[in-house]
């Protein structure tokens, strides 16, 4: 699913009333009655007092169009108006009157004074400011806003939480609405993904107010939601005539002292997801143990005990995945160095190997072209340096990816995969994740894609949505804390059978 700018939203918005011949008014009609029909299909008519906060622009304007919808149907509800401007738009007026034609008559909030009461047990509509916020709040506004937040009340947000701005971080953290559940029309909004925004959004829901699809369609987008629908056209299926050379051979490159089972897990995961072999080149005090906890992948060992050291390799490996465990030994840089000089597969790049590329940044022109990187946000920073908002860093991430030609996994609850000038926010995962080696894990799984033929870009979004899937269906047989590194692994298999897994009604046509 694409993710809009506001432009491209506004946009959008002109050219569904263009093209359906239709007035701005019928829109806020159908976002309205969406809303509305989301809040009764769950309400059922219960009496609860719903208390909505409306702004004077078109936000606002759901906000009351909703309030005559709900009052209609016998609700309870306190509308108020958040005056924080004297430019009120026509299709909020038009709707003031639709309201006031039913008698029913907001009050006004003027100033922090006028802040009314509110239970935890009412609901809040929140529709204060949507995609139009351009500027920091009032101190009043902001002062409202922080009222609703420790109301403790269910507050439902229209389109966005009000406060939040689309393309840069909130002026005033205290000053954004947390949201309970937003109702965000047409197409998710960046911000819910990113960790500085994305707090302030519990859940979030798509409302299809039925703007233009040619347009949507047509209109190349900076980000796009990877789920289901998205991943599944990735997959390439496995033929029946092929063999294990038909699914390459990849090579992982890591481990030292102690840390000889990140590349146990790399490995383990990078057969498991189909490479058809795997060899592993560690230093030589993690033979017996590589070779006795998986005994399908070939070990290779270097000269030294404990840290990587000449990699030489007997074989021209179909992908090398390089940096896991691998540490920061001066024999393990001149290694990775030589190495890189000589290589001539595709690579995907993780943890300590990141960091020796940052040390070391005259290496970064021996990285192959369309290279996957894997960095978490510190390695990231390392590599593109310090940022101030999740909006820098993906400007930044994007413009090191066009430099280098290169794939960047942002990881995070949200991955996010770079390349192209183009970002893919990963949907899958939970917090469950965040633990020991789940990293080497998407690094062997990336890595055992690209051997069996994915590039690079689908490789890492497809990986990265197949990793939090398996961690997802992990942690429903284990629970969030009980979810290991090595759980995942196990879980890769089930992970592709969900993906695969035809719809219950196709089934049965097929049966
Ligand atoms: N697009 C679609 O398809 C549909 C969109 N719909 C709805 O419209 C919403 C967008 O509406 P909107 O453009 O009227 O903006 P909104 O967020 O209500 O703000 C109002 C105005 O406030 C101003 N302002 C900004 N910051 C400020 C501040 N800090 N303090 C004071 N004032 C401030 C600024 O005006 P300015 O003063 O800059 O001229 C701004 O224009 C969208 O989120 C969705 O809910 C649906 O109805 C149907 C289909
Ligand atoms: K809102």
């Amino acid at each position: 699913m694409k993710i809009f700018s506001a432009q491209q939203i506004y946009q959008a918005d002109k050219s569904t009333i263009q093209k359906e011949q239709i007035k701005s008014d019928d829109l806020m009609e159908r976002a309205a009655n969406q809303l509305f029909e989301w809040l009764h299909s769950r309400l059922r008519g219960t009496q609860v007092n719903i208390q909505l906060f409306c702004g004077i622009g078109n936000n606002g304007g759901d906000g009351i169009a909703l309030a005559r919808m709900l009052h209609e149907h016998g609700y309870s509800i306190k509308v108020y108006v958040v005056n924080y401007s004297d430019k009120r738009s026509e299709d909020f007026l038009l709707n003031l009157e639709r309201l006031k034609d039913l008698k029913v008559w907001p009050d006004f909030i003027n100033k922090e004074s006028d802040l009314p009461e509110i239970s935890p047990n009412d609901i809040v509509v929140d529709a204060i400011f949507g995609i139009g916020l351009n500027r920091a709040p009032d101190d009043w506004v902001g002062s409202l806003i922080a009222h609703i937040n420790n109301s403790r009340a269910f507050v439902l947000s229209v389109d966005v939480p009000s406060g939040l701005p689309l393309d840069e971080a909130p002026w005033n953290p205290d000053y954004v609405i947390q949201a309970s559940y937003v109702l965000s029309f047409q197409l998710p909004k960046l911000v819910f993904f990113l960790p500085k925004t994305g707090v302030y959004v519990n859940q979030w829901e798509v409302l299809d107010i039925g703007l233009n699809p040619d347009f949507i369609a047509n209109t190349e987008a900076d980000f796009e939601l990877i789920g289901r629908p998205e991943v599944l056209p990735l997959y390439r299926p496995r033929l029946k005539f092929s063999h294990k050379g038909t699914f390459g051979h990849s090579l992982i490159v890591g481990g030292s002292y102690g840390k000889i089972g990140a590349v146990q897990l790399a490995s383990n995961a990078c057969l498991t997801v189909g490479s058809g072999m795997v060899t592993a080149f560690i230093p030589k005090c993690g033979y017996d143990a590589l070779q006795t906890a998986v005994p399908e992948v070939m070990v290779l060992t270097g000269s030294r005990d404990k840290y990587i050291s000449g990699i030489e390799v007997p074989f021209q490996p179909t992908v090398v995945g390089i940096g896991v465990g691998i540490g920061q030994d001066d024999d393990t840089v001149s290694a990775f160095c030589a190495f890189l000089k000589k290589n001539k597969s595709p690579m995907v790049i993780d943890a300590d190997g990141l960091n020796i590329l940052s040390q070391n940044t005259e290496m970064l022109k021996d990285v192959p072209e369309m290279s996957v990187l894997t960095p978490h946000p510190k390695e990231l920073e390392r590599l593109i340096g310090y940022w101030d908002s999740d909006f820098e860093k993906l400007e930044k991430a994007k413009a090191f990816a066009l430099k280098h030609n290169l794939v960047i996994v942002i990881k995070g609850a949200h991955t996010i995969t770079v390349y192209n000038g183009k970002g893919y926010v990963n949907t899958t995962g939970n917090p469950g994740m965040a633990t020991a080696g789940s990293g080497d894990v998407l690094t062997g799984i990336i890595t055992g894609l690209m051997a069996q033929g994915y590039a690079p870009v689908e490789a890492a979004i497809f990986g990265v949505y197949l990793h939090g899937l398996a961690g997802d269906m992990g942690a429903s047989a284990k629970g969030y804390e009980a979810l290991k590194a090595s759980v995942l692994v196990e879980h890769i298999g089930n992970a592709y059978a969900e993906l695969l897994r035809q719809p219950e009604v196709e089934q049965k046509e097929t049966n």
